[in-house]
């Protein structure tokens, strides 16, 4: 039980994370659509004294959906159980997870795509009809036990929408896409971050650093971890402009963010010369799976136009050819 509802692995990197991770919807910047949203669901639920409906939060890693789990469970006053959907390996894993439960209580599923079918069977009729259906013995014998379980919230996040089964999907109440911040959102974040790590910032610092995040909290945060530990090391009460690009070349990141997953990515379709890539021929090229294309790398390069997504693969846009200083008419042999 312990094991399968473990607060995230501890390591530094999450500890630092925690230490930074909003309580309160004050703090939690951007996203103010889904925040809006929120907001009256828990108001009305709380009004009408039930739980709160199944939600589903999709999106690319780091951009804040463990964030909002936590904040929503602390707005319900509800208890939160975190697990993750690599862990719940057997019906029994779910079933002690979903018997645990008390009343009101939010069960939140990381990586829910990755629940088995058999598992997905099991969390129907608790997500519809909050009971447990336990099979016991098999063939005709075979009984079924049915356990009424507590009215429960759960939050499931997932950075592949498209590869949640649509019986899971439907049974979600409601669906939330999170977007990248923009460079404004993720300065603020920064600045805030800062403050509480007890540092002060230089606002075009903040800019420097959320310019090169990718839109993503996590990477600026990331990112302001190792400035801050340049200013250290040069005694520096503030973190200055001057010692944020100085510290942003030392650690050799990208003006735009991008790493080197990004760029070779970019300059594998603009030497394809307008010719588009499938998916497969594109993971075949970078040694990288496909789920990792599609969902960590891919998202922001079309959501700020360096490729575009064809019937029949993707292909550069003109800003990628400009970037990477390629011509997109000329032939490669003139090279
Ligand atoms: N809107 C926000 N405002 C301020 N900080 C944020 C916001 N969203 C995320 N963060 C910060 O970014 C970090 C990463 O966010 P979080 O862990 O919630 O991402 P995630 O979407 O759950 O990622 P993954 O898909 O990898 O699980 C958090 O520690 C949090 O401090
Ligand atoms: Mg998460």
């Amino acid at each position: 039980m312990e094991r399968i509802i473990e607060v995230e692995k501890f390591s530094e990197e999450s500890s630092f994370e925690n230490r930074l991770r909003p309580a309160t919807w004050n703090e939690y910047i951007g996203q103010e659509k889904i925040k809006k949203n929120l907001k009256v669901f828990i108001e009305a639920a709380k009004k009408r004294g039930e739980s709160l409906d199944h939600i589903l939060f999709f999106g690319p890693p780091g951009l804040g959906k463990t964030t909002l789990a936590n904040i929503i469970a602390s707005q319900m006053q509800s208890n939160i159980k975190i697990t993750a959907a690599p862990m719940i390996e057997k019906s029994g894993d779910l079933a002690a997870i979903l018997t645990n439960l008390e009343e009101g209580d939010i069960l939140f599923i990381d990586e829910i795509h990755r629940l088995s079918p058999a598992i997905e069977e099991i969390l129907y009729p608790a997500m519809e009809d909050f009971r447990l259906d336990i099979i016991i013995g098999s063939g005709p014998a075979a009984q079924t036990i049915k356990i009424d379980l507590p009215r429960f919230t759960l939050i499931g996040a997932t950075t592949r929408a498209g590869m949640l089964s649509s019986p899971l999907r439907d049974r979600f109440g409601m669906h939330f896409r999170l977007e990248f911040y923009t460079p404004e959102e993720l300065s603020r974040i920064i600045d805030n971050a800062a403050k509480k790590l007890g540092k002060s910032i230089e606002e075009d610092a903040a800019v420097e650093i959320a310019k090169r995040s990718r839109g993503t909290p996590r990477i600026a945060l990331r990112l302001l971890k190792r400035v801050r530990d340049f200013a250290d090391v040069a005694d520096e009460e503030k973190i200055l402009h001057n010692r944020t690009l100085e510290a942003l070349e030392a650690l050799g990141v990208d003006e735009r963010g991008f790493d080197e997953l990004d760029l070779r990515l970019l300059k594998l379709l603009a030497e394809a010369k307008g010719k588009p890539l499938g998916l497969s021929t594109i993971a075949a090229a970078l040694s990288e799976d496909e789920g990792t294309i599609e969902d960590v790398i891919e998202p922001f390069l079309l959501a700020n136009g360096f490729i575009e997504r064809t019937a029949r693969g993707r292909v550069a846009t003109l800003k990628t050819y400009e970037l990477l200083k390629l011509s997109p008419n000329i032939q490669s042999t003139l090279f």
